[in-house]
């Protein structure tokens, strides 16, 4: 059966690699995205509805939020994938860089989820929003405390929305570590960041799609958050 499945950030990595997957299965794919990179046009032609938003923009999420409300009677998941990962020393500056952080990985989902619960609930079956957090959210980071602060407070949604959304709807999170690297990092960073967990691997974009896979097939499981960390916990 076909579901209406909502994924932000969709240009590229992760968030690309959900959407074609979800279009491969014969899903419609509603997505978000921020830069117009050629993967847009891409997804376009295989299907998807797209739509461009830069949650740092209030008016975009507001407009965003509008639209999806307009034009869906119903959603079966909704996926948090839009992130910015950016270390302390950032230009942006402590104030700026913190504003950023909460308001991509706090704010545009709680306003997305508050909005658009009522279109995850008109489903017959148990529908989905899950949360992409990070393994930093339980340890800290002490490169990336801004990030790791709003990816904590992404996780304890999760058990607010969960608490507050079921039965209908289930609420998860998806805590990975290191899933892919990001083209310019270079060997040292690869052999280190490998070497933080006990797998010593680069889990791959298909771990982050079976574990979506595995909530999505769920009867029994919300407000829990799975790891997918090459047991980093264990170093
Ligand atoms: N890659 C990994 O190893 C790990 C990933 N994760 C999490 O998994 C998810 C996907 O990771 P990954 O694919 O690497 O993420 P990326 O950083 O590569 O991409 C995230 C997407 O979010 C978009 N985005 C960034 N800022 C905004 C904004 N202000 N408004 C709207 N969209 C925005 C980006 O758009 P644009 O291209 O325009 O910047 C991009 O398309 C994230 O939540 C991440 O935190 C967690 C741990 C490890
Ligand atoms: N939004 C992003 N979040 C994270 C990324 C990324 O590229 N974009 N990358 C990581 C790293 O893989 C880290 O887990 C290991 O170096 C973390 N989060």
């Amino acid at each position: 059966m076909q579901k209406n499945i909502l994924i932000t950030g969709v240009g590229k990595r992760i968030g690309l690699y959900l959407a074609e997957a979800f279009l491969a299965r014969g899903h419609k794919v509603i997505g978000t995205y921020r830069s117009h990179y050629p993967s847009i046009e891409a997804l376009k032609a295989l299907g998807a509805d797209l739509y461009p938003c830069d949650f740092n923009a209030p008016t975009q999420l507001q407009k965003l939020i509008q639209t999806l409300v307009q034009n869906y009677q119903h959603l079966d998941a909704v996926i948090h994938n839009a992130s910015l990962w950016l270390s302390d020393d950032s230009p942006l500056g402590p104030e700026q860089l913190m504003t950023q952080m909460m308001q991509v990985h706090v704010s545009a989902p709680y306003q997305l989820n508050l909005a658009l619960a009522p279109l995850l609930q008109r489903q017959e079956t148990m529908t989905d929003i899950i949360h992409l957090t990070d393994y930093v959210a339980h340890r800290g980071s002490k490169k990336h405390i801004a990030y790791a602060a709003s990816k904590a407070a992404l996780e304890n949604m999760t058990l607010s929305f969960a608490a507050k959304l079921a039965p209908q709807v289930k609420v998860n999170a998806i805590a990975p570590a290191l899933i892919c690297f990001n083209e310019h990092d270079d060997a040292a960073y690869r052999e280190k960041a490998m070497a933080k967990s006990v797998l010593a691997r680069e889990g791959g974009e298909t771990e982050v799609l079976e574990a979506i896979d595995y909530l999505m097939q769920s009867q029994y499981v919300t407000g829990r958050s799975l790891a997918l960390d090459g047991g980093r916990h264990l170093k």
